[in-house]
């Protein structure tokens, strides 16, 4: 069956531990995934891209520090994430285009500035949850800490990064037409970085606000409001684990969203990495009745074909 697929990909589909994130480093991570997905659209999938921004955004805001020193205005972090739209989009269509021209398929390939509308009395405005950016030693942490008065925290054990609001996302505001564009036979690149946060004023109009939304979470809302026949969640481990780092340690296959929501409330899944993929995929199967998957990058094709991953059903 040819199906229409939401294609969240983790932050190793684009930039590796100890890279330094060069552009040639990040198309080169994207190559192998563009393989994958082009072999999916060979065979009439449709197939919609969603990607991270951390790393990325992170680096941006501190570029931004480093012109203000030379009088150039800073941006702030809603169109410090445009741009990240734009940076990462920018490769992963052009890899994309690359693969499908490699195969004799002949498709346009489209990224599209997305905007993510959240709550503006969310509790995560006054909590900062979301890392971004390089990574610090505890006393250039708290250095910075002292002399920007940004917040920054240790990361699962990889060292101290700054950390910003993490809003829900409520509604994907261009869904419509990415279905649109994905009916029309366009392979769409979209809600980069989770989508550009943005409230709702009065009269409906949209302003930017500053946080840094979950990409596998706007990467459900839009598999959703799309209402896609599958989200499939990549990132770099085959399985979700129960007991994960533990001698109890074991895969998880096939798991029944309320099974997950009981593992979810035990603790199994870490906040900051795995707790998020799971919600994204619990909330996507229960609002649509439909499976969703995470799994590693290089088993995209496995999971589509062979029940590779997790599985997560109603
Ligand atoms: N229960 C679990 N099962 C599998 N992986 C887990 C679990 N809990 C935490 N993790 C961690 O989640 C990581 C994936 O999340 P993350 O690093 O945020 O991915 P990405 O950058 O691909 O979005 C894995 O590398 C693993 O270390
Ligand atoms: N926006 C987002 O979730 O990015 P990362 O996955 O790169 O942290």
């Amino acid at each position: 069956m040819q199906e229409t697929l939401v294609v969240a990909l983790g932050g190793n589909a684009i930039l590796r531990p100890g890279q330094r994130g060069t552009a040639e480093e990040q198309r080169d991570n994207l190559r192998q995934t563009g393989r994958q997905l082009v072999r999916l659209i060979q065979r009439g999938h449709r197939v919609v891209v969603t990607h991270g921004n951390g790393p990325q955004v992170g680096a941006i805001l501190l570029q931004q520090e480093a012109g203000q020193a030379r009088g150039v205005a800073a941006m702030p972090l809603d169109v410090c994430g445009a741009q990240s739209q734009g940076l990462l989009g920018y490769l992963v269509q052009q890899t994309l285009y690359n693969e499908l021209v490699r195969a004799n398929i002949e498709k346009s390939v489209v990224t599209l500035v997305t905007q993510t509308v959240v709550d503006p009395g969310d509790p995560a405005f006054s909590r900062p949850t979301k890392p971004i950016g390089p990574f610090y030693t505890e006393d250039e942490a708290r250095a910075l800490a002292q002399r920007t008065g940004h917040v920054y925290v240790e990361d699962a054990g990889r060292g101290w990064r700054r950390v910003v609001p993490s809003p829900d996302p409520v509604a994907i505001v261009e869904a419509q037409t990415i279905r649109d564009l994905v009916e029309a036979g366009v392979v769409v690149i979209a809600v980069g970085g989770g989508g550009i946060p943005v409230v709702r004023e009065a009269g409906y109009s949209l302003t930017g606000v500053e946080a840094v939304i979950d990409k596998d979470l706007a990467a459900s809302r839009l598999a959703v409001q799309m209402q896609a026949d599958r989200l499939l969640v990549l990132t770099d481990v085959p399985w979700v684990y129960l007991g994960y780092r533990t001698p109890r340690q074991r895969p998880l296959t096939r798991v029944t969203v309320a099974e997950a929501r009981r593992y979810m409330e035990a603790g199994e899944f870490a906040p900051g990495s795995m707790g998020p993929k799971v919600r994204a995929c619990v909330e996507f199967v229960e609002r649509t009745g439909r499976p969703a998957v995470i799994t590693a990058l290089e088993r995209l094709e496995g999971a589509v074909y062979g029940g590779e991953g997790t599985t997560f059903v109603p």
